[in-house]
């Protein structure tokens, strides 16, 4: 009763809250003499909401600019490469990443929250830090790794569900990330406390709002990368290349260990929707098979990883606008977000003929600029791991191709997650090892 009651007080309040900006932003918009863009501002339903479609959906109806109320706020969407590229170029200085706040776990936070000079600055030296790690000498190490789980799967019984899949393929990265970025190998005595650290900093992917256990979390895991670093740190490493170029400061070694944890959480969530995707066009995965081993098969599994991303994982940009804006002929008011609908962009039949076709050959030798294809970021913040992602899920998809088959038991639509939608957690399949692998 008491519960009730309080669920209808909280929808009442957020309607409340919903119609004071609504009439805040309308009235500063006539002020400006521009419109606000168009598009009702409305609490969604869960209906609409599990719809993967929705935003596209919209800008069908009402054009590339129209507004939306998503995630609690005035949120302006933006759908179309080019026109989003446009909006972020003409606009820097105007908005800031809108993306957790890190400051007080290490000075300044995440490189993709940073604006300004200090970006330039800390974007610069991982730049090269990036550069003084090929991934191409540690090949035999990402496949060692991938068979291993793959063979683990393989070799329990039944149906296996999409948790026990997800939670084996974080295993995978995070073994390969713990290695590739802060130099620990899987026998290392400090392997096993900081897979338990990260454990408890970011269980599921990381957080919004940093609390006191994340804090605390951090704090464990600043003082496991200290010790790494007073044992000498293995110098292909990333952390081992920041040591190499001198005595990296706090903000570097705090984003170090962030990024451990975002791209263990972001390549073992693209793995799971790559292999949910094959699991729909079997003649995929034989096809990476019957390619020639080497740079034939390698050229075809980065264009099915390509396609992936296409297809799913990468959704959005999002910017908080710092200042008023007019865009386009549209307001766009100071303090609210704006969302470069990537995953819509990616659905453009013009720029993708059959956009919701799973077809990696759109990637074979053909290079999409940036106004096409996206799925990494279009401004100063692209992401740095672009390439490391191809590869390393390259590796993945030839790996699934010589180790496993695999018959789908059960499946549903894809459901939003946290952060963007995920295969249907009602996934599961029974999987073989190959007579050869
Ligand atoms: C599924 C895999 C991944 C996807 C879809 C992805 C996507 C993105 C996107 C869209 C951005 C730009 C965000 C913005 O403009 O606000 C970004 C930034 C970034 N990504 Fe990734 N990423 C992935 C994996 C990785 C990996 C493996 C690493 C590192 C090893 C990495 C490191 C970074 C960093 C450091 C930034 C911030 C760059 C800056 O602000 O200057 N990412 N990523």
């Amino acid at each position: 009763m008491l519960d009730n009651s309080l669920i209808r007080l909280k929808r009442f309040g957020k309607s409340l809250h919903l119609r004071r900006v609504t009439l805040q932003h309308g009235f500063r918009a006539a002020l400006k003499g521009k419109p606000l863009p168009p598009g009702r501002l409305h609490i969604l339903s869960s209906t609409a909401l599990a719809n993967q479609f929705l935003l596209l959906e919209e800008s069908r109806r009402l054009g590339p600019i129209f507004k939306v109320w998503w995630g609690g706020k005035f949120t302006t969407c933006i759908v179309g490469h080019e026109i989003g590229r446009k909006f972020l170029t003409e606009n820097e200085g105007k908005t800031k990443a809108a993306t957790t706040d890190l400051s007080d776990l290490f000075p300044f936070g995440f490189l993709r929250a940073l604006e300004g000079e200090t970006h330039r600055k800390y974007r610069r030296i991982f730049i090269d830090v990036f550069k003084g790690l090929d991934l191409a000498d540690h090949d035999a190490f990402l496949r060692r790794v991938v068979r291993k789980v793959l063979v683990q799967l393989a070799q329990m019984e039944g149906p296996l569900s999409a948790a026990t899949i997800t939670r084996a393929f974080k295993k995978a990265t995070t073994e390969m990330q713990l290695r590739l970025i802060l130099g620990v190998k899987r026998d290392d005595p400090l392997y096993e406390p900081l897979a338990k650290a990260y454990d408890d900093y970011a269980p599921n992917g990381i957080f919004l709002v940093a609390k006191d256990k994340h804090r605390a979390a951090y704090r464990r895991l600043r003082a496991l990368v200290g010790q790494v670093i007073e044992k000498g740190a293995t110098p292909d490493s990333l952390l081992g290349v920041a040591l190499s170029k001198g005595d990296p400061d706090e903000t570097v070694l705090g984003n170090l260990i962030q990024m451990t944890e975002a791209s263990r959480y972001d390549l073992h969530g693209l793995w799971f929707w790559i292999m949910n995707m094959l699991s729909r066009d079997p003649s995929i995965l034989a096809r990476v098979r019957a390619a020639a081993p080497g740079p034939e098969r390698r050229a075809f599994a980065r264009s099915v990883a390509q396609e992936s991303l296409r297809m799913e994982q990468s959704e959005f940009i999002h910017r908080a606008t710092t200042r008023d804006i007019v865009f386009d002929g549209f307001f766009l008011p100071r303090d609210t977000r704006v969302r470069i609908c990537v995953w819509e962009g990616h659905r453009d039949p013009i720029k993708f003929a059959a956009p919701s076709t799973f077809d990696p050959e759109r990637f074979l030798g053909e290079k999409h600029s940036m106004d096409t294809y996206a799925p990494f970021g279009m401004d100063k913040h692209r992401c740095l791991g672009g390439d490391w992602t191809i590869e390393t899920s390259a590796v993945f998809i030839e790996e699934l191709a010589s180790t496993l088959e695999w018959d789908v038991v059960s499946d549903g639509p894809p459901a939003r997650g946290v952060f963007h939608f995920e295969p249907s957690s009602a996934f599961s399949a029974r999987l073989k090892l190959l007579q050869d692998a």
